[in-house]
């Protein structure tokens, strides 16, 4: 008898097409609909690029116009929201808080149990509205801050920092914040994207899905790398004392691979010659360490990159500069992972549209191998 065929962490297994991005790992790349990320980030906003994803097409000067008066109209958090963040311990992670306001809009949701085509749309947009204004809103309560209330004469990047910092942003970092939110949109079907479409196959309901892929994308293998990129620079300039930061990360990065211990931010699970949006992100990183004059973290960053990069030949990915880029933005590290779910609402709605538009349960098969039939004395 053949041995069955595992497929551990489904590697390499193809389980479903899907129109709404492609990434290429031979060529480096990832198409949204068809367009490079890259020309999306430097020509679009985010607004357009949440727009292409669900529709399929980029909106015309009227279609935006009406999206974002939608989007605008949707940003503020109900008196219930806040009762119920505020409920929550300042000490639970602010993961936890976003899972659970996907839930509570889920469960207040007029069209709940409606899993139509516009009904869903609708959902994905009041998510994709409110989910800024939960995030600034935590993060605030945790600082002892007042609420800051969104404001409906800024695009959704400069009113999400608005509604953070209670000022507002300089254009740099509102466009550097605009480019992380459309690299963080979409990425086929990454571990939270799958969760999402494993619970729609079962036909459960839009904000169920998304509950679901908030959960998938908290563990540091996936989206909360992003956080585990600002302790690692942390503990390199704890062991660094009062020797210099950067040149210390060579031996802070040994002493960890001794350990056997997974560097966040590097290696990926398609991409083995890099990240298609590292030179984006990285970009970014580097205008908010000039306007933050932060030499320092620039250089930290490139030691650990080459350190790793000779040690283990594995490249950074996005997590990797988007993590100190948020940090030099204000954001505290613990809402970094919030921001990537800001961002991923749109490829998270966007592939629980598809999934249902040709559903199939998914339900894969196990290889049995515990104990051998037995049966009570
Ligand atoms: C936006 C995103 O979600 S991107 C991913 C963010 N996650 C991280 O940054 C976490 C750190 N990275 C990792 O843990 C991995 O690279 C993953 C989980 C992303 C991808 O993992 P896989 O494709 O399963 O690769 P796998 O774990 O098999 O690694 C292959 C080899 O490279 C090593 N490796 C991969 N990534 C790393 C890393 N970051 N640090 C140290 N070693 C690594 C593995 O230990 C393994 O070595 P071995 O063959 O000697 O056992
Ligand atoms: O594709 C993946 O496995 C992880 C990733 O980069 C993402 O979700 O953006």
């Amino acid at each position: 008898m053949t041995d069955p065929q595992i497929h551990k962490g489904l590697a390499g297994v193809l389980v479903d097409t899907t129109r709404i991005s492609k990434v290429n790992p031979e060529t480096n790349s990832l198409l949204y609909r068809g367009y490079p990320v890259q020309e999306l980030a430097a020509r679009c906003s985010f607004e357009e690029v949440a727009y292409l994803l669900w529709n399929g097409e980029l909106p015309t000067e009227a279609e935006l116009a009406e999206f974002t008066d939608g989007e605008r109209a949707q940003r503020a958090l109900t008196p219930e929201l806040k009762a119920v963040i505020d409920a929550l311990p300042v000490a639970c992670h602010p993961m936890d808080v976003c899972r659970t306001a996907a839930s509570v809009l889920g469960a207040s949701h007029e069209l709940a149990e409606d899993s139509s085509v516009q009904a869903n749309m609708d959902k994905a947009v009041g998510l994709f509205a409110a989910m800024p204004a939960v995030v600034a809103y935590d993060q605030r309560r945790r600082r002892g801050q007042d609420v800051v209330e969104p404001r409906d004469d800024l695009g959704y990047s400069a009113n999400f920092l608005w509604m953070t910092f209670g000022e507002e942003a300089a254009p740099e970092v509102v466009e550097a914040f605009n480019v992380s939110m459309i690299l963080y949109a979409e990425h086929s079907f990454n571990a939270s994207t799958f969760t999402g479409r494993v619970i729609t196959s079962t036909l459960s309901d839009l904000h169920s899905a998304v509950t679901g892929a908030i959960g998938a994308l908290k563990g540091p293998l996936h989206g909360g790398a992003n956080e585990a990129v600002m302790h690692t620079f942390e503990e390199i300039a704890q062991s660094a004392g009062d020797g210099d930061v950067a040149a210390h990360a060579a031996a802070w990065l040994d002493e960890a691979l001794e350990q056997k211990k997974k560097i966040m931010g590097f290696g990926h699970r398609v991409y083995k010659n890099g990240d298609s949006r590292v030179p984006t992100m990285k970009a970014s990183l580097d205008n908010m360490v000039k306007h933050y004059d932060r030499p320092d973290l620039g250089d930290l960053y490139t030691a650990l990159e080459s350190a790793m990069g000779e040690r283990k030949n594995i490249l950074p990915n996005l997590d990797y500069p988007a993590g100190p880029a948020y940090h030099l933005m204000g954001f505290d590290t613990p809402t970094f992972t919030p921001l990537f779910v800001a961002a991923r609402i749109t490829g998270w709605t966007a592939h629980i549209m598809e999934q249902l538009e040709a559903n199939s349960l998914i339900r894969p098969l196990s290889e049995y191998n515990g104990a051998e039939e037995r049966h009570l004395p």
